[in-house]
């Protein structure tokens, strides 16, 4: 384990935290393995895979500039040498991961990692460290014409003999496959859906590559078809340079797995050793703080301090968590409870995130601290971070609400202990575009880095406040951070901040942390923190629960706000003060009225499920839900009676629904239709039994036979009935369904209540978990040693089937026409035009026609013809469809590119963004 704070910080987060709270979604773009987000004919993990390849191959091992991963692929687009659109979109995406602290040559080396692992590969052991150049490298990636001998050639000049050559290439190529738009002596145009031939007629990553080149059918347009006459057929001239003693062996499935773990962790650690360290192996930190920031209240006297504790729950069931200081001079400070702020989870690891919220006396401070994580069986585990606690420093620290971000401009202001003499100075790092040249020089941006002296005001406490401003010209990826002398306090997101500077504050962050009176004496006190939860009241307002838009109409709409990024129960109250009602949406939308618009209806609780992005601790609604406030005072005489009845019983769910744990019942009597369902296990299920909450397998999927995947409305059933014939079957993080025969070594069965996730089909059901699977097994048969005496031949013969249903719904999808790939802005939907991207209104939205919600299928179309009939529509937020005859006051036209999401529907298509609708009209 690495000691905190490392170097590898970044890059770990990224690489472990795919999904959920505090996630940082590079996994999402490859999953699951065949997805691509830029359409048909195209697959993201394979374009992964394939840039790793091709950045690694200009290497020279033998001379001085020795190159390796280093990033300078985004230097050769041009070089025809790296042909096909997935290189260009592929840099595109990591750019965005792009930052000081992680390069392009090590998100490359991730991508591999991530392409291999989602397809059901090995984990390839991943270090960090990798340095990018900012010049092109010289020629030299293998072509499909080379022939043999070059190709041992390059791969010696790479630093890879011939059996090395044939392990990578075999490797590669089980993802994947050649475009016939790109090389039409190896694929003919038109003869396969989508102009694009797999290898191997798989998607997944496994050892059909080998075996159908050994005993065939081979498909492998690199070693059969037209490729052989116009000599491209070049994996036959690799695989045949040791005579198929290589390819042979990789016939076996755990050999093949093996081997590429082992050439491909070779392909990405391949770097110039002059210039490069590589980290040790990265192994997710049990205990990694996150986000801890300390923030000076007004007065001096008092410090907040808020982040998370992560604690990686892959193989460990947390029941609390708390941290113990020492104060800046070293000597005990006291101890801080944690409240869980939410959960997380990688390709193999679970985290839950345990936020702190404390106030502590300036004077005494903090300048370390150990984490003790107590489990459910009441093992206490100590973290000191080898040896000396994780440390924090109180001697320069940023005061985010203080800090703002509007007009181009930055504001900061930073807090200094006034022991501290040196200068203090604010550092900016901007992404600016490599655009000079045609073709562009690069898909990834330059970091340019100013640094401004912050000027000296107030002193408050403790403390002296400094302040400083720069402009600048992109607020995309946009860090600061102020330092003096060998103090910091670096690496914060802009994009956080608000747009308004607020005055030094008492309470922060805008949460309950309330009394902090006593505190200072005992350095045993224990801070109240607040748990996350729907807030009963705020200020003079009462929570009325989880509710629906109206029908056509908003459920609020006298007024509307919008903040994205620090949007808080309490903002939206102050917006709306005067308003009998008030609602938070989506994370950020925040609207008022004085009655509840027709159609809006009480929901279940549980929908209302976004975490607001001001405060970890309260819910901000959800897509087409509302966190509904009505005045106080006007409850009680409210005539709106189920909402009075409902109030009392939604209140009183909260508490049960967020401390619920799931209870296995163990009856195994045949299930009586109860009346009223609820949410609970299912003992049985299309002939299948229960049989636990399984993890997945070492290295391995769990069930590896067949998968299947719906985000929006997998049920028990539908996963029951794609794995029919198979005997077990299993649901994985609410969208994933897998079949097999047997359980693969290293699933082992965890405790019931991880898994948590409901399913998207049907409320009443569980769907898993992050690595964890809600597991069936046929027959009524109890949870026993998996026989492993399935024969493989029938699970060949079964694997057939699903590789030919999967390829005929590939070609249902086929259209003769030439196929769109990239994003783009439509000029024409049917009989509309389009017209820009345009903002919302002031307090009023820009459309007030009519309006519709669909944030799992939205598309332009859907829009335009709910829309028929008026003379402007706009599709906003990915989901939100308004109408209207006229722009209302304040909608402007904005920056085309604003409008960057894409159609929940159409992933070609653009819609919208927060406060940005794509608008379309009738000319
Ligand atoms: C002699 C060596 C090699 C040659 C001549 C070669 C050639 C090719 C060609 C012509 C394509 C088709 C590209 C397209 O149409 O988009 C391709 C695809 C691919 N190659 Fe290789 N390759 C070689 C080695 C490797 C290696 C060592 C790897 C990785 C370890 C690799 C990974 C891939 C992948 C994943 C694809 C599929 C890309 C996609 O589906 O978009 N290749 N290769």
């Amino acid at each position: 384990q690495v000691t905190w704070p490392n170097a590898i910080d970044e890059l770990e987060d990224v690489m472990f935290l795919n999904s959920g709270y505090r996630s940082r979604g590079f996994g999402t773009h490859v999953t699951p393995c065949s997805f691509s987000e830029f359409g048909a004919g195209r697959n993201t993990a394979a374009e992964w895979l394939r840039i790793g390849f091709h950045d690694m191959a200009t290497t020279n091992a033998f001379v001085g500039t020795h190159g390796g991963v280093d990033g300078s692929i985004q230097f050769e687009l041009n070089d025809g040498e790296n042909i096909g659109l997935g290189f260009n979109t592929t840099l595109h995406t990591y750019a965005n991961f792009f930052n000081s602290k992680l390069s392009i040559g090590d998100l490359v080396a991730l991508g591999v990692y991530a392409s291999t692992r989602t397809c059901g590969g090995p984990i390839i052991p991943m270090r960090g460290g990798r340095i990018d150049v900012t010049v092109a490298g010289p020629i030299g990636v293998p072509q499909p014409q080379n022939g043999q001998g070059i190709f041992i050639n390059q791969f010696t000049r790479m630093g890879f003999n011939t059996t090395d050559m044939i392990k990578m290439t075999a490797c590669g190529h089980t993802l994947g496959g050649v475009h016939a738009g790109d090389f039409n002596n190896i694929v003919a145009p038109g003869t396969v859906a989508n102009d694009f031939q797999l290898f191997d007629n798989t998607l997944e990553f496994d050892n059909a590559i080998a075996t159908r080149y050994v005993s065939g059918p081979d498909t492998d347009p690199l070693v059969v078809g037209i490729s052989v006459a116009n000599t491209r057929n070049s994996d036959f001239a690799v695989f045949t340079a040791d005579k198929n003693v290589t390819i042979q062996a990789m016939t076996d499935a755990a050999t093949f797995n093996s081997m590429c773990q082992d050439i491909l962790q070779r392909m990405i650690e391949t770097v110039d050793p002059s210039i490069v360290t590589l980290s040790p192996i990265i192994a997710p930190y049990e205990v990694k703080p996150e986000g801890l920031q300390l923030t000076l209240l007004s007065g001096g006297a008092t410090i907040s301090f808020t982040g998370d504790i992560r604690v990686r729950t892959t193989t460990r069931s947390v029941s609390s968590v708390s941290i113990t200081y020492l104060d800046r001079t070293g000597a005990a400070g006291g101890t801080i409870t944690t409240a869980v702020s939410g959960t997380a989870s990688g390709f193999d690891d679970s985290f839950t995130f345990y936020g702190i919220n404390a106030n502590i006396p300036a004077s005494s401070s903090i300048s370390s601290f150990t984490v003790v994580v107590t489990g459910t069986s009441g093992t206490i585990e100590t973290f000191n971070n080898n040896g000396a606690g994780f440390p924090i420093s109180d001697s320069v620290i940023v005061q985010t609400p203080q800090s703002c971000l509007s007009n181009g401009n930055l504001t900061v202001l930073a807090a200094v202990r006034a022991t501290v003499t040196t200068p203090v100075s604010l550092n900016v790092t901007e992404k600016v575009p490599r655009t000079a040249g045609s073709p562009i020089v690069s898909p990834v941006p330059s970091l340019v880095t100013t640094s401004t002296t912050m000027v000296k005001g107030a002193a408050v406490g403790p403390y002296n406040i400094y302040s400083g401003s720069v402009s600048y010209s992109s607020s995309s990826g946009l860090k600061y951070g102020v330092g003096s002398g060998t103090f910091a306090d670096s690496f914060k997101d802009a994009s956080a901040l608000g747009t308004a500077c607020s005055p030094l504050g008492t309470t922060l962050p805008s949460s309950t942390s309330s009394s902090t009176s006593s505190k200072t004496s005992t350095s045993s006190s224990a801070t109240a923190t607040p748990t996350l939860a729907h807030k009963a009241t705020v200020g003079p307002y009462s929570y009325l629960g989880c509710y629906t838009e109206g029908v056509g109409v908003r459920a609020l709409s006298s007024a509307a706000f919008y903040n994205y990024t620090g949007m808080t129960i309490e903002q939206c109250m102050s917006d709306c003060s005067g308003y009998s009602y008030f609602g938070v949406e989506y994370g950020g939308e925040c609207y008022c009225g004085n009655a509840l618009g027709t159609g809006s209806i009480l929901a279940a609780l549980s929908d209302c499920s976004f975490i607001c992005p001001g405060n970890a601790f309260e819910y901000c609604g959800a897509g087409n839900r509302l966190e509904m406030y009505e005045l106080t005072s006007l409850v009680s005489s409210s005539s709106v009676v189920q909402s009075t009845t409902s109030k009392t019983s939604s209140l009183s769910s909260v508490a049960s629904s967020t401390s619920t744990t799931k209870t296995v019942t163990s009856t195994s009597s045949s299930s009586s239709v109860a009346p009223s369902q609820t949410l609970g296990i299912k003992q049985t299920v299309a002939g299948y039994t229960f049989q636990g909450c399984y993890t997945e397998a070492t290295n391995i999927r769990a069930l590896s036979s067949a998968s299947f995947y719906d985000y929006t409305a997998m049920t028990l059933e539908a996963c029951a009935a794609d794995c029919v014939g198979y005997t077990y079957f299993g649901v994985e993080y609410a969208g994933e369904c897998y079949c097999g025969n047997v359980i693969n070594t290293g699933s082992v069965l965890a405790a019931a209540s991880d898994c948590s996730m409901v399913c998207p089909g049907n409320e009443f059901e569980y769907c898993g978990a992050g690595n964890r699977l809600e597991m069936y097994k046929i027959g009524t048969v109890t949870v026993s040693t998996s026989s492993s005496s399935t024969s493989s031949t029938s699970t060949s013969s079964t694997l057939s089937t699903v590789v030919s249903s999967s390829t005929s719904k590939t070609s249902t999808t086929t259209t003769a026409k030439p196929t769109q790939t990239a994003p783009a802005i439509k000029p024409v939907i049917g009989s509309y035009k389009y017209y820009g991207c345009q903002t919302e209104g002031t307090n009023i939205r820009a459309l007030t026609g009519a309006s519709f919600y669909n944030y799992t299928s939205m598309n332009l179309e859907m829009c335009a013809s709910n829309c028929a009939g008026y003379k402007y529509w706009g599709v906003e937020y990915g989901g939100e469809c308004y109408c209207g005859n006229a722009w209302n006051t304040g909608s402007v036209n904005a920056t085309a590119s604003d409008c960057s999401f894409l159609c929940p529907g159409n992933s070609l298509e653009y819609c919208g963004a927060g406060n940005r609708l794509s608008a379309y009209y009738l000319p």
